[in-house]
């Protein structure tokens, strides 16, 4: 990193502006594949000294100047739609950094092109009020290094300054890939998912130089990805990974959960149940993939067996897409578990559209479409 002197790297004046009331005389909603240019301000959440950075250079100048105050930084990646999950990562980090940058950005190039990029839920106001309300608790906990100092929620034009790449398999770009591990499990319904992933992540990364980087054990594949990437590519950061956060029934909480509506909600405890059979085996001492995955598949069956017996009006279908037992350092199908290494227990599951709606059903967001969710356990390592 090129250091100038502080002088140099004083911050733009901030603004107490509310971002919302910019935004809402200048377009109807935040959005994030549109440029927007608010001249030299630098916009913050509203009651909050959380800024808002929309654009690569104002928030380089800023971390240069965190270095230059020997600040740690930790950066939290999502797609925005914030639920307990996120803010999870986000209280973890507050607790091991000065400052916390959390990005905002739906980022096209992970999304198939047959996939949910138009639909993905976009809740930024929603967002900034959980960002707002977590500020305040950080700021009453004295138990924490820092706070969270930053959003970041760039267009897809600064994401992608030569352009937006093609979001099809064999599309043209400047992409990271991570092989063979990217190609598997989640890779292989989701063929450019981890190469969308693992580019945007790079963006993130190098635009942000955090010390550390926080993701949710929930997509645990893609931990795997990133902690490849960070490796092979000697970037100078930590990948932590936080635990899975679940609703009070297990399933996990998830921002396309939004999708499932009331009848498949109750039902999509299915993957969580699964996978706990086959971690209840572990536990008593099975380490064949027969032992462990066997029952798994038979309470799946069962379960589906369960709904179909029901009327088409209230019952819910399911289609398993995998159940994998894998070796948590390159994902590859394991026989047998070695119990010195664990493994990763993991799942997806196609909830499909409900049968029969009824009148003034709940159906989710965008009305049903299948949906699919993703889960995972992780055994762990014995002696
Ligand atoms: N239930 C959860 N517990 C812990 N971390 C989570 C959870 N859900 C998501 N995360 C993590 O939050 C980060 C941002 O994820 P993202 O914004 O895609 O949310 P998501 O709920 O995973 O959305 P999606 O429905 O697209 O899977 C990722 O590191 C992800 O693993
Ligand atoms: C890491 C990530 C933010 C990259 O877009 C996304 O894959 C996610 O939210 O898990
Ligand atoms: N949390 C993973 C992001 C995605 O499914 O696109």
């Amino acid at each position: 990193m090129l250091l100038q002197t502080p002088k140099a790297f004083m911050p733009f004046p901030t603004s107490e502006i509310g971002l919302f009331h910019i935004l809402r005389r200048s377009q109807p909603r935040f959005d994030t594949t549109r440029s927007i240019h608010y001249g030299n301000k630098t916009l913050k959440i509203p009651k909050t000294s959380i800024k808002v950075f929309r654009e690569v250079p104002k928030l380089r100048e800023w971390r240069r100047q965190q270095l230059l105050d020997y600040r740690s930084v930790g950066l939290v990646p999502t797609m925005g739609a914030l639920h307990e999950g996120h803010i999870s990562l986000i209280r973890m980090a507050a607790r091991e950094n000065h400052r916390v940058v959390v990005s905002i950005y739906v980022n096209p190039t992970q999304f198939g092109v047959h996939e949910d990029l138009d639909s993905y839920p976009k809740t930024w106001e929603k967002d900034c009020e959980m960002l707002r309300e977590l500020d305040q608790e950080l700021a009453e906990d004295g138990s924490n290094l820092g706070t969270v100092s930053a959003v970041f929620a760039p267009t897809t034009s600064t994401m992608y300054p030569s352009g937006r790449p093609s979001q099809e398999v064999d599309g043209k770009g400047s992409f990271v890939t991570i092989t063979p591990v990217g190609e598997l499990l989640e890779g292989t319904t989701r063929p450019t998912f981890f190469r969308g992933v693992a580019t945007v992540c790079m963006k993130l990364f190098n635009i942000v130089a955090p010390e550390r980087v926080y993701f949710g054990q929930k997509d645990v594949q893609q931990t795997v990805v990133i902690k490849k990437m960070v490796k092979d590519f000697f970037l100078d950061m930590d990948v932590v990974v936080g635990p899975t956060q679940r609703e009070p029934d297990g399933l996990a909480l998830s921002s396309r959960n939004v999708y499932l509506g009331t009848r498949r909600r109750k039902v999509a405890t299915v993957l969580s149940k699964v996978l706990q059979v086959a971690e209840a085996g572990y536990l008593r001492g099975h380490r064949s993939r027969d032992e462990l995955l066997g029952p798994a598949g038979e309470l799946a069956k069962l379960l589906l067996m369960e709904q179909n017996q029901m009327l088409p009006e209230e019952r819910v279908k399911f289609e398993v897409d995998y159940i994998s037992l894998a070796d948590p350092e390159t994902m590859e199908e394991l026989e047998e578990v070695d119990e010195t290494r664990g493994a990763i227990l993991s799942g997806a599951i196609k909830m499909l559209p409900v049968e029969s709606p009824q009148p003034g059903e709940d159906l989710g967001l965008s009305d049903g479409p299948p949906v699919r969710l993703i889960d995972n356990i992780i055994l762990k390592p014995i002696g």
